[in-house]
């Protein structure tokens, strides 16, 4: 059987880092996040067009993040476990909601994307075995976005982060937003990076028995 892990968490709480890790166990394949498409489309970077002027081209960007994370979930799996970075469900419930929310996507591309989300949703199969939800602070993510230094996300300020901090809150931990596709495993993930890989060691048979 083979299972599918989505790591979910803020903007720079250590998906990448905690991937990386993982990618050295031979069961395991990683699937990072396509953001090099989200920077580059045919020449254009829908990724800084959104951080300059959201109202614009949130929709843009969201389109075709919608579209590549669809494409990562469906490619063929080889190995008995896939880790990915972040899902469909958490583009939606997460940034898109975050755009419309803010007052920063107008209620006609909300719906349209709504209107994508549902279809694929109900039409395509997206099995997830389990969520790991890297649970830090605003505060933390804004440290390491800051030495991190993509020259996009230089415009987020903590405010930001604190929104997509409450929207993943509200639905991997009170879960009173949107369905919870799979099993949630909480690691708190503020600590140093040492730290970290200790509790990633100490999950491990936690994350593989998704694949039992
Ligand atoms: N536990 C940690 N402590 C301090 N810095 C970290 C830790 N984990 C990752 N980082 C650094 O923080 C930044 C964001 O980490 P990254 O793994 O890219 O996050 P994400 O993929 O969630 O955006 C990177 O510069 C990374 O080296
Ligand atoms: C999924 C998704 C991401 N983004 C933005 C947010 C960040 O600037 C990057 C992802 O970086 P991370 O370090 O992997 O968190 O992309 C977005 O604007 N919309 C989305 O749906």
């Amino acid at each position: 059987v083979k299972a599918v892990i989505c790591v979910e968490g803020n903007i720079a709480s250590g998906k990448t880092t905690c991937l990386e890790y993982f990618s050295k166990t031979s069961s395991i394949e990683v699937l990072t996040e396509p953001i090099s498409k989200w920077r580059d489309v045919r020449g254009h970077n829908p990724l800084a067009l959104m951080y300059q002027d959201p109202q614009r081209w949130g929709i843009t960007l969201q389109t075709y993040v919608q579209l590549t994370m669809l494409d990562r979930h469906l490619s063929a799996v080889a190995a008995p476990v896939r880790m990915m970075e972040r899902s469909l469900f958490s583009a939606k419930y997460i940034f898109v909601e975050n755009l419309f929310r803010s007052g920063k996507m107008p209620e006609v591309d909300y719906a349209v994307l709504s209107e994508w989300f549902d279809w694929i949703t109900a039409n395509i199969c997206i099995p997830v075995d389990l969520i790991v939800y890297l649970q830090t602070s605003p505060q933390t993510c804004h440290e390491r976005l800051k030495q991190r230094c993509r020259e996009e996300e230089k415009v987020i300020p903590l405010e930001y982060l604190e929104s997509i901090h409450q929207l993943y809150e509200e639905w991997l931990i009170r879960r009173s937003s949107w369905p919870v596709p799979a099993p949630v495993l909480v690691i708190p993930a503020d600590h140093n990076l040492q730290r970290m890989l200790h509790q990633y060691e100490e999950n491990r048979a936690k994350i593989l028995a998704a694949s039992l």
